[in-house]
């Protein structure tokens, strides 16, 4: 048997290295929103742990923290290529990176709600 791996494979593992080096690079140059983002997710996981939550209680936790780290990305995306085609104050380019926070700001307002949802029922039942 060969070993000798397709070209399409390659071209999927650098896909891969490729999408995780543009997370690291996220992490990596100061973005302090998705470092906040990454924060808060660790800590919705920890106590979806501890408050045994149930398998769908736990599906819709993990697809909310992956939709806003996900707009964190792509505002991040934005932001750079903005800053790339437009690196001089211009009122449109404003316009753009403002409704890409918009994006985010949505996205984690509507988790934030669903967290509550989920887990202040069961902290409230941990002091009764
Ligand atoms: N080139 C520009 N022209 C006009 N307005 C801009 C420009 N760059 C930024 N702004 C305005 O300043 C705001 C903040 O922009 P900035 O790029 O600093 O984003 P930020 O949210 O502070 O990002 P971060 O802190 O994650 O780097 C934008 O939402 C926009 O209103």
């Amino acid at each position: 048997m060969s070993t000798t791996k397709s070209p399409s494979f390659l071209r999927f593992i650098n896909s891969f290295r490729y999408a995780l080096r543009g997370i690291k690079t996220s992490l990596n140059k100061g973005e302090v929103n998705i470092r906040v983002h990454v924060f808060v997710a660790i800590a919705a996981i920890s106590l979806a742990y501890l408050l045994h939550l149930s398998i769908l209680e736990w599906s819709v936790i993990i697809v909310c923290i992956g939709i806003v780290i996900a707009a964190e990305l792509f505002n991040t995306a934005i932001e750079k290529l903005v800053d790339l085609v437009s690196p001089e104050w211009n009122h449109k380019a404003g316009i753009v990176k403002d409704i890409a926070a918009g994006a985010v700001l949505i996205v984690s307002i509507a988790s934030a709600i669903i967290g509550i949802i989920i887990f202040a029922p069961k902290i409230i039942d941990l002091f009764h």
